[in-house]
């Protein structure tokens, strides 16, 4: 959405730099709480989730799905023929997905909520006021939300080629022939598949010994197993070293072919090539050192359980911190952030690592204490799982993870939708509920949520088989036996 300048100079509460996530729900946040409240932008409120991360590439996940679909009816007996990708539409629909939520972020929607917005690059002055072109901003509290960009792999002749990134990915007028991906983690394992089912020949480039590195051990192979049947090639533990241009992919957007050599002396030939190897945070060149706000090695924000900055008055949240990167942690902290700003330091950010789901095929989603690490765990594997065997998607699994008492934990959900079925796991975590408590909920039969029904029913089962409950449920017995004698 195209930003047009504002005149007016004034004091207000809480003046927020970046509008993605973290800036749009920390704005509306403190405006909803009475503050007065700017948030400044230098290019367009919606950030990377609405543009560049999240809903571009679900979108285009939507399409590679279809096609996926429409190949695999066959295992179902219904031959569909011969599928065809006409990759001008399925960009359409990518920015018909974007247009749709765009208004929804737009300057127009926060100006109704009580924020106003302020075009331009804000630079932060040493004594915390904020320069926005030629206007001064006067806050009584800051909020950096500045985020991350893509990090670029240092490679000699990287500078020669055109190195996609999820940032320009999005101007593709042509489905890419021969695609290297460099980065085996969400966003590699994401693209890469989309693009091998639109008809891309794409090899992945993984320094890692496993895909989603940060993930149950067992999800990393099921996905691995999943992209290598839909044509991805991967190489783990194989880093990149070098890059050259050799021009073949021109012709699409200046997008030059090339070679990459990886560290096991293999030339990887590409017509494009797709940095998705982490993030650099947004924080350096507008003056938060200079102002006092402390950043950490990697360049992020440092802050403390409330979301303060090392300088009084200023805050940060979203992926200009060092938090896990999800649009959802981005808007929670940042609520928690705003509110803290205007009320006093009354929340902090909990310590349950938050939910995540990557929205490949299958989707593999957890949250809270890492599976398949050998803790108390419980696992129904998806072959036991009567929906997965209607539609011949047995590959995935539930795994809970538990504490001495019971309490649920974590859990990992990989299979069609496991984000959905994610909800009930991501309660349970929060709410410290038993796996007897679990079990106890009818659930609806046949859904794939049933997993997590499963592995709580079974560990409630486990539980009750060993020697306490079965002592206590014979001592019970005899208790009734003498009542009714
Ligand atoms: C390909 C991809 C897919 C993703 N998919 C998902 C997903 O499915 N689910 C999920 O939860 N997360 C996903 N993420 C992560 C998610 O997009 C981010 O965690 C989230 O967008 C971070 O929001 P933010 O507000 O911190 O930063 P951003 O959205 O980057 O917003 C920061 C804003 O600050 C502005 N800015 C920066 N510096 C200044 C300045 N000095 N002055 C003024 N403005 C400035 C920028 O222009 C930008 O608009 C994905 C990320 C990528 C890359
Ligand atoms: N569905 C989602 O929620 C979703 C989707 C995409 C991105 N994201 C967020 O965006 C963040 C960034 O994602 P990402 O995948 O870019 O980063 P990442 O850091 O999660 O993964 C990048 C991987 O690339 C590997 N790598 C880095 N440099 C390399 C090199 N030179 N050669 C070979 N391998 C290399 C690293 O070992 C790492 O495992 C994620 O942490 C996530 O929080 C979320």
């Amino acid at each position: 959405m195209a930003l047009t300048p504002s005149p007016a100079a004034h004091d207000v509460d809480l003046a927020v730099i970046g509008g993605g996530t973290a800036g749009l729900v920390g704005a509306q946040t403190a405006a909803g709480l009475g503050a007065r409240v700017v948030l400044v932008e230098e290019e367009r409120t919606g950030g990377d989730c609405l543009y560049t991360g999240c809903v571009p590439s679900k979108a285009l996940l939507a399409a590679a799905s279809a096609a996926a679909q429409a190949r695999r009816a066959s295992r179902y007996g219904v031959d569909v023929g011969g599928v065809t990708v006409d990759f001008a539409r399925v960009m359409q629909h990518v920015r018909q997905a974007i247009a749709h939520i765009e208004p929804v972020d737009s300057p127009e929607a926060l100006g109704r909520a009580g924020v106003e917005v302020v075009p331009g690059r804000a630079q932060v002055l040493p004594d915390g006021s904020l320069r926005v072109g030629v206007r001064t901003i006067r806050a009584r509290h800051v909020l950096v939300a500045t985020g991350s960009a893509p990090a670029l792999p240092d490679l000699p002749g990287i500078d020669g080629v055109h190195v996609l990134t999820n940032e320009n990915l999005w101007d593709l007028a042509v489905l890419p022939a021969r695609l290297v991906i460099i980065g085996g983690g969400p966003v590699g394992c994401e693209l890469a598949q989309a693009f091998a089912r639109l008809g891309s020949d794409v090899t992945v480039v993984h320094r890692g010994k496993r895909l989603l590195p940060r993930e149950d051990p067992e999800a990393s192979a099921v996905l691995r197993a999943a992209l290598e049947e839909d044509g991805v090639r991967i190489l783990l533990e194989h880093g990149a070293v070098s890059v050259r241009g050799t021009g073949d992919g021109a012709g699409d957007g200046g997008t030059e072919g090339g070679l990459l050599t990886t560290t096991s002396g293999e030339d990887l030939a590409f017509t494009h090539l797709l940095a998705a190897a982490g993030r650099t945070p947004r924080s350096r060149g507008f003056g938060l050192e200079q102002a006092g706000v402390e950043l950490d090695g990697a360049g992020y924000v440092v802050t403390d359980r409330h979301l303060r900055t090392s300088r009084p008055g200023f805050w940060a949240s979203g992926d200009v911190t060092d938090h896990p990167k999800y649009t959802h942690t981005a808007g929670v902290h940042a609520s928690i952030a705003a509110g803290n700003a205007i009320l006093g330091p009354l929340r902090t950010v909990s310590r349950i690592e938050p939910p995540r789901v990557t929205f490949t095929d299958p989707e593999i989603a957890a949250v809270g204490a890492p599976t398949g690490k050998g803790g108390i765990e419980q696992a129904v594997h998806h072959t036991h799982l009567d929906r997965a065997v209607t539609e011949q998607r047995m590959e995935g699994f539930t795994r809970l993870a538990f504490d001495r008492r019971g309490r649920v934990i974590g859990g990992t959900i990989v299979g069609p939708r496991a984000g959905e079925s994610l909800g009930e796991v991501c309660l349970a975590v929060q709410r410290k509920l038993s796996a007897t408590a679990v079990a106890g909920v009818t659930h609806p039969y046949p859904t794939h949520n049933d997993g997590v029904w499963n592995a709580a029913i079974a560990r409630t089962r486990t539980v009750l088989a060993s020697p306490v409950p079965k002592a206590l449920g014979r001592l019970a017995r005899r208790v009734q036996e003498r009542r009714t004698r």
